[in-house]
């Protein structure tokens, strides 16, 4: 047998002293006849995998190779052929935020919007109005959704009753300001979630960082905060903000930001108010495979309790302009090779999610394409518009057509299917009868919504 050099993973192996390490007792083969038996996976089976086996260094690319392949087929079996897509715009209400992310370039100390300050800054608040019209544009070309995450604005609360005890309050660790001292008024979450529900469209908002902020300096639980986002006109809930869900990793990456079991107690409650969610992984930085598979099984966890999770989302790390990058913790993001095995895992720990997304955001169009052949069966949304990847020095775009989206899936001999953001509502799309434009969104008319050259 010719023998295959191993590729390289970026983990930064012994840097930071972390407790857990991809160490286990399994053996790859076992793993691997687990897996295409469809029993559910172990931690220990799941770093396995995602390693292609810890008895050696490095990604096997033969092993590698068996992994996708499981994953692909096991793709096959639970969603067929059909890979979707969703008529989505992306509005982030606000950049200014203080929490400080060392992965995240999507924030401006809020200090640069104070209306006392003169220094040029290219951050952006808007207003409930500014949103309201931004939406209402983009539902006449025929959006569902609109996915709306945003920065910490110190001068947002939930709503008036929140602003007076905000306002009331004279502790100093709240991070709240009055909106007169900035530039421009955010408003509140109610009146922004308000807004942006024009008509019909479908209002995916609120990460359970943004609810924490929405309840800070009160006892208010996550369900009476998500209780009254959804009687605002919130639908459903990014599942952003998990990061790694590990908090000797969130004390790295993202000290300022809730821990592991707040992220999931927001989650649950979102879940018992009736709001659907997603999960996401951001991973590729400083968390080795240990850390990850760790991760895999909270969420698999909570959709074991709630049910409520309609896609699995892996966000590589896209590193450029990051602290984590700037200050010399990191070197690179994940390789092509760690991103495949995510996507593969994924779709093989998480028995109890049927879609998992493969964002062109983070890989661009021939890498997403890829995955759509390494256990991911969603290609994401047209979004519109990007701001968060593109400061961080991502550089696939901010759009995607209906019709570049039906030349890819075709070319791969998949099938197109508009979607809804909780996948019940489907359509297929047929690929010889363009022009192809939405459908699903309460003004849409089959008419494109986006042509871009990029
Ligand atoms: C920018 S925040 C906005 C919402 C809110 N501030 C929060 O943290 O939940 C949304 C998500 O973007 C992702 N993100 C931020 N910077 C990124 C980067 N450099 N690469 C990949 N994903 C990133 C993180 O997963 C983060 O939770
Ligand atoms: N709606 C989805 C997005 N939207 C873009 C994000 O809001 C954001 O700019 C970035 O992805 C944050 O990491 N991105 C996805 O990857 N998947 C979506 O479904
Ligand atoms: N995590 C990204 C992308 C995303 C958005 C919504 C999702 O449901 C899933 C992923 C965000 O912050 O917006
Ligand atoms: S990830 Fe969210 S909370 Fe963290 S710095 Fe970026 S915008 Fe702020």
């Amino acid at each position: 047998m010719t023998s295959v050099s191993p590729v390289q993973a970026n983990v930064p192996r012994n840097r930071f002293g972390f407790t857990h390490r991809p160490e286990t007792d399994q053996s790859f083969e076992n793993a691997v006849a687990k897996a295409r038996a469809g029993d559910r996976l172990t931690v220990a089976d799941g770093v396995e995998l995602l390693t292609t086996g810890t008895d050696r260094d490095g990604i096997d690319p033969r092993r590698k190779e068996v992994v996708l392949e499981i994953a692909d087929r096991r793709r096959e079996e639970i969603v067929g052929d059909e890979v979707t897509i969703i008529a989505n715009l992306n509005n982030n209400v606000t950049t200014a935020c203080n929490t400080g992310c060392l992965f995240c370039n999507f924030k401006d100390r809020s200090k640069q919007f104070l209306q006392d300050n003169d220094a040029a800054h290219d951050g952006f608040t808007k207003t409930p109005a500014e949103s309201r019209a931004i939406v209402a544009d983009a539902l006449d070309t025929g959006i569902y959704e609109v996915t709306s995450v945003s920065g910490l604005h110190p001068a947002f609360a939930l709503d008036d009753e929140h602003r007076e005890i905000l306002e009331a309050s004279d502790r100093g660790d709240l991070n709240y300001k009055s909106p007169e001292r900035y530039e421009k008024n955010p408003g509140t979450y109610t009146a922004q979630m308000a807004a942006m529900s024009v008509d019909d469209v479908h209002l995916h908002s609120m990460t359970p960082e943004e609810a924490y902020h929405a309840r800070r300096g009160t006892e208010w639980s996550y369900e009476a905060v998500y209780g009254r986002l959804k009687a605002a006109g919130l639908d459903s809930v990014p599942g952003t903000a998990a990061e790694i869900l590990v908090d000797e990793v969130r004390d790295v990456i993202c000290p300022g930001k809730m821990r592991t079991d707040e992220w999931m107690d927001a989650i649950e409650a979102a879940a018992d108010v009736g709001l659907s969610t997603t999960a996401t992984i951001m991973y590729g930085h400083v968390e080795n495979e240990m850390h990850r598979i760790m991760h895999l099984k909270r969420v698999r966890d909570i959709q074991d309790r709630t049910g409520v999770i309609t896609e699995f989302v892996p966000l590589s790390f896209i590193h450029p302009n990051t602290p984590l990058y700037e200050e010399g913790m990191i070197d690179d993001g994940a390789t092509t090779a760690e991103d495949e095995l995510m996507i593969a895992v994924s779709r093989l720990f998480l028995d109890n999610i049927d879609h998992i997304q493969s964002s062109w955001v983070k890989y661009g169009d021939e890498l997403g394409l890829k995955m759509l052949s390494c256990g991911a069966d969603d290609f994401m949304g047209t979004i519109l518009s990007e701001e968060i990847t593109k400061r961080a020095g991502g550089g696939y775009g901010e759009a995607r057509s209906f019709r570049e989206y039906v030349e890819m899936i075709t070319a791969i001999g998949r099938v197109p299917v508009e979607r809804s953001t909780d996948y019940t509502e489907r359509r297929e799309i047929d690929p010889t009868a363009p022009p192809f434009g939405p459908q699903l969104g309460p003004r849409a008319d089959g008419t494109p919504l986006v042509e871009h050259s990029g």
